[in-house]
């Protein structure tokens, strides 16, 4: 069965406004299509497990590389989605840096809205994506939101947040980031409430799910 499943990626750095917009569209999307028809999937979900490392190993991980991602499991569940079958999401642990036991169950959708800050670096990824739209929100920006919020709701201390932006997530965005806007369809400025942005995306959609 090749059932009808609309995926639009959305990435850019972190703390860009991803799931702000993900969430809007998600919402408003949901008053026409139905709750059960609509759904976001975080790339942040599928982070690898790190239940074998100790704390002190698991802080030192680059999470901005693609590697610390498994982007083969994402692939594979959205292929089983396009195909009609459910899938169990991994759930993921900011303050522990690890997989949660729980998972997730997704069911088919005809939309589903991806975020995550590397998606648009691996091939297979982009291969499945109907629309794809890159955060073009100033890095200095995202820096200000990403310690606010991490500070807020992640667990961090401000020296820590400090610390990882200038040795890893600066350096990540520079090298992987940033580079992957040349696949982007859209190029969105600003951030996640990006009015015009928010409803050329949703009439994309709409127009995806009318042919
Ligand atoms: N245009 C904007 N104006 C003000 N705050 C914003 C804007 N876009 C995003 N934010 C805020 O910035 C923070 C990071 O946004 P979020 O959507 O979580 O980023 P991402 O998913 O890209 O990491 C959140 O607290 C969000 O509410
Ligand atoms: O254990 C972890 C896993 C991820 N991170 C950071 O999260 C961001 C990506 O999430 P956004 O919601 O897009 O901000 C990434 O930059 C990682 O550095 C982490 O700190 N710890």
């Amino acid at each position: 069965m090749n059932s009808q499943c609309v995926i639009i990626g959305i990435a850019g750095a972190s703390a860009s406004g991803k799931s702000l917009i993900a969430k809007t569209i998600f919402e408003e999307l949901c008053r026409d299509l139905g709750t059960d028809q609509i759904g976001v999937i975080a790339e942040d979900a599928y982070y690898r497990d790190q239940g074998h490392l100790s704390m002190e190993q698991r802080v030192l991980t680059n999470y901005d590389h693609p590697k610390a991602l498994d982007h083969e499991l994402l692939c594979r569940h959205l292929q089983a989605l396009k195909t009609g079958e459910a899938v169990e999401i991994p759930t993921y642990s900011y303050s522990d840096h690890t997989r949660m036991a729980d998972t997730i169950k997704m069911t088919p959708k005809k939309v589903i809205i991806l975020e995550g800050i590397l998606l648009l670096t691996d091939p297979g990824l982009r291969g499945l994506m109907d629309a794809s739209v890159f955060m073009d929100t100033p890095l200095d920006i995202c820096f200000m939101r990403r310690l606010a919020r991490d500070v807020a709701e992640r667990g961090r201390t401000m020296e820590s947040v400090m610390a990882q932006y200038t040795e890893t997530v600066r350096p990540m965005f520079l090298q992987f980031i940033d580079p992957s806007k040349q696949y982007a369809d859209i190029i969105v400025p600003r951030g996640g409430k990006n009015r015009i942005a928010t409803d050329i995306l949703k009439a994309r959609i709409q127009h995806l799910l009318a042919k």
